[in-house]
């Protein structure tokens, strides 16, 4: 499977819409579902901002491709070549989901799930085809960062595998193909920074602004250029070795969530969504850090394509 002729998004969240967008690019006839009605309706702003963010983007147009919200999931599922679940990140959820998936969708059509981190062969306990589910891993915003984690579970079926990477290269992406473990590599990756980011600013080492200064130029800026490996090339192995020596058992170990989230979760505080988190934001705030945000990620991302491949 290369570019799929029929694409069913189900969850049109934060993910959805502009996963949607990007495959209807590529010539694909999507559907997008979500169970609230509301949230269907709000589909067509989003998607319209994702489509002006990939022409910024210079991404070509393939003949043939849209985005149509299906309200109803077997319409929406009806013929699809590739699936991608996109519903919130609770296990019994999107085991029900893809019960549902499964018995409405083609015997050879492709599953992937949009899971932050389940392992897959968890999601596919009790399918009765695991050998069609597939970690597929998009990073946030989908259709900006060029990245797809490939996480097959322990009964996916190889040529399953073998399909989606084909899929994801010809959407212009990166597929990274990777064994089965929680979190996936992308996201214990950052919830290691994160952890220790927040024990930072909780201990009042550093103040939130400063920290995310300190990690935009000192680390994400390296980072993105040369990769965590070389940059340990880089430093020097002996260098590495001598500051892990005493620095590594300083780190924070907490294997719960941290306070200063829980604390704001219980209010309601959950970031831009609902106009306030980590920061404060006034109104128009929001939209304003959207755009910002959507501005450098396409800036940096032209930047990078011109660099050697890491
Ligand atoms: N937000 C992020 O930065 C990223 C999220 N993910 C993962 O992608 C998945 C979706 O995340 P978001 O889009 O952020 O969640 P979200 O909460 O913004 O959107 C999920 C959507 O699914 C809908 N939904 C719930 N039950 C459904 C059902 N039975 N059928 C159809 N639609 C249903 C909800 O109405 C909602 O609109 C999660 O597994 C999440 O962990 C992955 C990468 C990044
Ligand atoms: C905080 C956070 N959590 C999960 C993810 C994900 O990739 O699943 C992201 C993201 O940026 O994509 C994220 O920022």
């Amino acid at each position: 499977m290369s570019v799929p002729t029929t694409t069913a998004v189900i969850g049109s969240g934060t993910m959805g819409p502009g996963i949607a967008a990007l495959m209807a690019r590529y010539g694909s006839t999507v559907r997008l579902n979500d169970v609230s009605a509301e949230v269907l309706e709000r589909a067509a702003g989003a998607l319209a901002i994702a489509e002006s963010v990939l022409d910024r983007l210079g991404v070509p147009t393939t003949p043939g491709g849209s985005v149509s919200c299906e309200a109803d999931l077997a319409a929406a599922l009806d013929g699809a070549d590739l699936v991608i679940e996109a519903v919130p990140e609770r296990l019994d959820l999107k085991r029900a989901v893809l019960a549902e998936i499964e018995a409405a969708v083609r015997d050879d059509a492709v599953i992937g799930t949009n899971t932050s981190g389940i392992p897959v062969s968890e999601l596919a306990a009790d399918m009765a085809h695991p050998e069609r589910l597939i970690g597929m891993h998009w990073s946030n915003p989908p259709h900006v960062i060029p990245m797809i984690e490939v996480i097959p579970g322990e009964r996916t079926a190889e040529g399953v595998r073998d399909a989606l990477v084909e899929t994801v290269r010809a959407i212009g992406y990166e597929a990274v193909v990777e064994k089965e473990v929680p979190g996936f590599v992308e996201n214990r990756i950052l919830y290691a920074i994160l952890r220790e980011c927040l024990s930072l600013v909780e201990q009042g080492v550093v103040s939130r602004q400063d920290l995310d200064t300190c990690v935009k130029w000192g680390i994400g800026y390296k980072l993105a250029v040369i990769g965590p490996m070389r940059l340990l090339d880089m430093a020097g192995l002996d260098i590495y070795e001598s500051v892990a020596g005493y620095l590594n058992r300083e780190l924070s170990t907490e294997a719960g969530v941290s306070p200063l989230v829980t604390e704001m979760t219980g209010q309601r505080k959950l970031g831009m969504k609902t106009g306030g988190g980590m920061y404060a934001y006034g109104e128009g705030d929001v939209a304003a850090k959207r755009a910002d945000i959507i501005a450098g990620l396409i800036t940096v991302r032209r930047a990078l394509s011109d660099t050697t491949p890491v």
